[in-house]
């Protein structure tokens, strides 16, 4: 790991991100291949006001997950820029790039260590009462406390075992904490079961709040919850607007939302 080559670093004279962040986001004509002669993203524009939740839907390998690694600079386009609050990627820190923004997956990573240290992880100073705080924003207090030794109990690899759905409340409890700008929800709630999955949701309701979020996800439930629905296909966008206008239009989003609630099994809107 140590030897690897870093594809990504930081130019002479990268700045951190002014501040205070707003959180706009924007694909200027960004494309993008892992192998440059076959780009998986193509000539893609958008724009993400601050503050704004956007579900990115679309078949498997329309390059959703690509368009997030973008933002957190995993790859860079090799046409087009993408910016933060006007500010190209690339002419930030990546320490600051990163500071600003969260990246939330299926499955998340516990240390063999107590709750208390597995939620202070983005902030080692966070007092006692934020970290009680996140914890109950997230919906986790309750199961935590519960725990044979409440916020001190060691969790993780060796320690108790915890479900699909209280690791990732726990997660949400450390991102709050971490108070990023833009998150970025790579499936979620794909790990969770469908019984504790509302209370994913809800917990990441509250995450989201006054902050700009992208999430890619195959859940009804959680696509409901953006203001905006961007459908990729094949690497381009082919649908773009709040999810019940997109529902009336009948196109893309309106039949991925039917497939989605059949595998469910969620009763359909009445558009
Ligand atoms: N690290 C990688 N190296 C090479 N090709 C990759 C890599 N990651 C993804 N790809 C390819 O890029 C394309 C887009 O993948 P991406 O993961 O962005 O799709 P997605 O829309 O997020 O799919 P899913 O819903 O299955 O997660 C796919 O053809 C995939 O095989």
């Amino acid at each position: 790991m140590l030897d690897a080559p870093v594809a990504v670093q930081d130019r002479p004279g990268a700045r951190p991100l002014p501040e205070p962040a707003r959180g706009e986001v924007r694909f200027e004509g960004v494309t993008f291949g892992y192998d440059p002669a076959r780009p998986v993203l193509r000539n893609v524009t958008l724009t993400i006001p601050a503050g704004q939740r956007v579900a990115l839907l679309g078949e498997s390998g329309a390059g959703k997950s690509t368009l997030l690694g973008l933002l957190t600079r995993t790859h860079d386009p090799q046409q087009g820029r993408v910016s933060l609050d006007g500010a190209d990627l690339r002419d930030l820190t990546l320490n600051s790039l990163h500071t600003h923004t969260a990246v939330m997956a299926q499955d998340t990573f516990l240390f063999h260590d107590t709750v208390a240290a597995n939620v202070r992880y983005a902030r080692p100073d966070a007092t006692d009462a934020e970290v009680h705080a996140a914890l109950q924003a997230a919906h986790a207090l309750g199961f935590v406390q519960a725990l044979p030794d409440g916020l001190n109990t060691v969790v993780g690899e060796r320690g108790v075992r915890l479900s699909g759905g209280q690791r990732q409340r726990l997660s949400i409890a450390r991102t709050l904490l971490a108070r990023p700008t833009v998150l970025l929800l790579d499936e979620p709630t794909s790990a969770v079961d469908a019984q504790s999955e509302a209370q994913v949701v809800a917990a990441l309701g509250a995450l989201m709040q006054g902050r700009t979020a992208l999430i890619v996800t195959h859940r009804l439930s959680l696509a409901r919850t953006a203001d905006r629905v961007v459908v990729v296909r094949e690497g381009s966008i082919v649908e773009d607007g709040p999810p019940d206008v997109l529902r009336r239009h009948g196109g893309a989003y309106a039949a991925l939302e039917r497939a989605m609630g059949e595998a469910v099994g969620e009763e359909l809107p009445v558009a």
